[in-house]
């Protein structure tokens, strides 16, 4: 992207520029909503944010008359930035549209960076984090550890999905197939699939029943692939809806909320499955090794390291196999990375 090549300065003033524009265009909302009058708006009812396109955003009927109906609605004032997955309260005006009135608790956010390295949050209440890998593109069992981290530290649940099993060799993939089995024996759901084949699609939708989903991982391994089989007929294009200035600036990033036929939520956009590590603290990264928690504090030395200290019950636990090797390289490796640009 373009983006990439702009000083850290040009980003800001890029940032800046999009924030005081939709400082603006609120105002001219909210000068609207007085002209409109109180007595022009309905009931205070419950919605759900579907997409949001900067100060707008469209508000899904959760409940009564309306329910299922779409209405694009602007924010009062008062109300923090809402993202998509955002519960509200929210009263409808005799104009196809709303108002935001209050913003009901998150039960999680997923966050990214914006432009000027300040943490965002892109959208609300996701339960589950389905990580799909595949026997093509090669799979690193790092980059699995790495989306199981962020999940622990996100408080989502992770799924763990290889698709592509049509395409699975058990001798060239014996390594992965044992990666599968130490992810079961730590607790983690593994299911095993294949979009191309609509082979245990059906394991999939179960799990992805009354939650909402968010999928990720590496370019390839067939996440649009499980997606458009999972929502036949729906285009997947996030933010075609543009927003309300003709302008859809915000088309290319905006996340949307869709329905799966047989049950559950999805939010996608192609940030949302750029979501990953960042700015986590150390102690984030050992609590993310789920195997590792109840050893923390057992060390010989408070400030041990766990990289070749004496006495250190991670590595002991490594001698003993009750930590795998190859979890405590992911964990070394992402404690590496840290000081670079995943950690403040
Ligand atoms: N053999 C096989 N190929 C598959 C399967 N699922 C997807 N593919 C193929 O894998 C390739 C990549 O699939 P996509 O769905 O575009 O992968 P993606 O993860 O969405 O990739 P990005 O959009 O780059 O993030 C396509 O050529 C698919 O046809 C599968 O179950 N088996
Ligand atoms: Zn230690």
């Amino acid at each position: 992207m373009a983006k990439r090549h702009l000083t850290r300065r040009q980003n800001w003033r890029i940032q800046k520029i999009q924030d005081e524009r939709a400082e603006r265009a609120n105002k001219r909302a909210e000068k609207a909503e007085e002209q409109l009058g109180a007595s022009d708006l309905g009931p205070e009812q419950e919605g759900l944010v579907i997409a949001h396109f900067g100060v707008q955003v469209d508000v899904e009927c959760t409940q009564g008359e309306l329910a299922g109906e779409v209405r694009r609605c602007h924010r009062r004032a008062n109300l923090p930035a809402l993202v998509t997955g955002d519960r509200v309260v929210w009263r409808a005006d005799n104009l196809q549209g709303g108002v935001i009135v209050a913003q009901l608790p998150r039960s999680s956010e997923l966050c990214r960076p914006d432009m000027r390295g300040q943490l965002k949050p892109v959208a609300a209440n996701v339960d589950l984090l389905v990580i799909v890998f595949a026997p093509l593109p090669t799979p690193y069992s790092v980059l699995i550890d790495r989306y199981l981290v962020a999940a622990e530290q996100a408080g989502l649940a992770p799924l763990l999905v290889m698709n592509k099993a049509d395409l699975l060799d058990p001798e060239r993939d014996a390594e992965l197939l044992g990666w599968l089995d130490s992810y079961q024996a730590l607790g983690y759901p593994v299911l095993r699939l294949s979009a191309s084949a609509g082979e245990g699609l059906d394991q999939l939708q179960a799990r992805l029943r009354d939650q909402i989903s968010v999928f990720v991982g590496q370019s390839g391994v067939g996440k649009s692939s499980l997606i458009n089989a999972l929502l036949p007929g729906t285009d997947l294009r996030v933010g075609a809806l543009s927003d309300s200035t003709g302008k859809g600036t915000h088309t290319t990033t905006t996340a949307r909320l869709f329905h799966f036929p047989a049950g559950g939520d999805l939010i996608d956009s192609p940030g949302i499955r750029e979501f990953g590590l960042t700015h986590i603290s150390h102690d984030d990264l050992l609590y993310g090794f789920i195997e590792f928690r109840p050893l923390l504090g057992y060390c010989r030395f408070r400030d041990c390291q766990h990289l070749h200290e004496p006495g250190c019950a991670l590595l002991g636990a490594v001698n003993e196999g009750k930590i795998s090797q190859a979890r405590m390289d992911s964990y070394r490796h992402i404690l590496s990375s840290l000081g670079e640009h995943d950690s403040y």
